[in-house]
C-alpha cells in the first residue's frame, strides 16, 4: 500500500441508515476533490463473505473465523468505486436486502470491529488526495475522533424510510421501513449515532433537498478550514513576536 507522508484532511460523517451519508458524502468529496470511504461496505462485504462461506452470521465465533480469509478491497474515488472480496466484485451484491438483514449481527462482534477499524485507518492514511470523507456509524467517535471536521448527518425516521424505499424497487415502503427500524435499533446497541458527541456538528436534512444538504456539509467543512487557518496564522504571528 502506498502510504503518503502528508496526512490527509479527514472529514468524519456518521448517521443512521438512509440519512444520506453515502450519497451526500460522495458528492461533497467530488466537489472538493477529496477521496471517499464508505465503511458500511466493509461490514456488508464481510456479511456477504460469511454467507458465501456457509457461516451462521448469528454465531460470533464463526464470523470471527471468516476474518482470516476476508480479502477485502474498496476504492476511494467518489466518482465510482468497486468493492471486491478476493476476485469477486460484490459492489451490487452487498446492497441486497438479505445482506442488510444480517449485517448488524456481523457488525456487533468486537473482534470484527477492531479488525475493520484498523483497515479503515490504513485506507485513510494511504489516500491519494488532499482529504478524505469517511462515513459510517462510529467514524466521529471511534475511527477518527481527532478528525478536524466531524458531522452527524440525520433526518427524521419517516423521511429516511421514504428516501430508502424510493431506491429499492420491488420492496414495499412498509417492508423497507421495518427493516431500517430493526437495523437502526440493533446498530444503536453497539454505537450511539443518534446524538452528536462533543465537538460534532449535526446537519439535519429532514427539511433540506439533496443539494441543500451537500451545501450545508460543505459549509461546515469550510468553516472548520477557516478556523484552522486562523489558528495557524495566530500561532505564526505569536512565534515571530517571540523570536528576537
Ligand atoms: N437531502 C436529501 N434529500 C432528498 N434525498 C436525499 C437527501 N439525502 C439523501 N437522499 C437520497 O436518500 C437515499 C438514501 O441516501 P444514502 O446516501 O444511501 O443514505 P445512507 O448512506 O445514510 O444510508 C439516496 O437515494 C439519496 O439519493
Ligand atoms: N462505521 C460503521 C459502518 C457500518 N456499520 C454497520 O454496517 C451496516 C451497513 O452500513 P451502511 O453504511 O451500508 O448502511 P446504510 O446506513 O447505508 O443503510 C450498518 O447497519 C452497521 O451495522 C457499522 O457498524 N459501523
Amino acid at each position: 500500500m502506498n502510504v503518503s507522508l502528508v496526512i490527509p484532511f479527514v472529514v468524519a460523517v456518521d448517521g443512521p441508515a438512509g440519512s444520506g451519508k453515502s450519497s451526500v458524502s460522495k458528492e461533497v468529496a467530488r466537489r472538493l476533490d477529496f477521496g471517499f470511504l464508505d465503511t458500511g461496505a466493509a461490514y456488508r462485504a464481510l456479511a456477504w463473505h460469511a454467507e458465501a462461506s456457509g457461516v451462521d452470521t448469528d454465531d460470533a465465533a464463526s464470523v470471527v473465523s471468516c476474518l482470516d480469509s476476508f480479502d477485502y478491497r474498496i476504492g476511494t474515488d467518489p466518482t465510482g468505486y468497486a468493492v471486491h472480496v478476493g476476485e469477486v466484485d460484490v459492489t451490487e451484491a452487498i446492497r441486497d436486502p438479505q445482506i442488510s438483514a444480517v449485517v448488524s449481527a456481523v457488525a456487533r462482534v468486537p473482534e470484527v470491529r477492531r479488525h475493520l477499524i484498523e483497515l479503515f485507518r490504513s485506507i485513510m492514511a494511504a489516500v491519494d488526495a488532499p482529504g478524505i470523507i469517511v462515513e459510517g456509524r462510529d467514524i466521529t467517535t471511534v475511527v477518527a475522533p481527532d478528525a478536524p471536521v466531524r458531522i452527524l448527518l440525520t433526518a427524521s425516521e419517516a423521511v429516511r424510510m421514504s428516501r430508502r424505499s424510493a431506491e429499492l424497487t420491488g420492496s414495499s415502503v412498509e417492508a423497507v421501513g421495518e427493516q431500517l427500524r430493526k437495523r437502526d435499533a440493533a446498530d444503536s446497541k453497539v454505537v450511539d449515532f443518534m446524538t452528536a458527541a462533543d465537538g460534532v456538528t449535526t446537519v439535519d436534512s429532514t427539511e433540506l433537498d439533496f443539494d441543500q444538504t451537500v451545501d450545508a456539509v460543505i459549509g461546515v467543512i469550510r468553516a472548520a478550514q477557516l478556523a484552522l487557518a486562523q489558528r495557524h496564522d495566530a500561532r505564526g504571528a505569536q512565534i515571530s513576536e517571540e523570536t528576537p
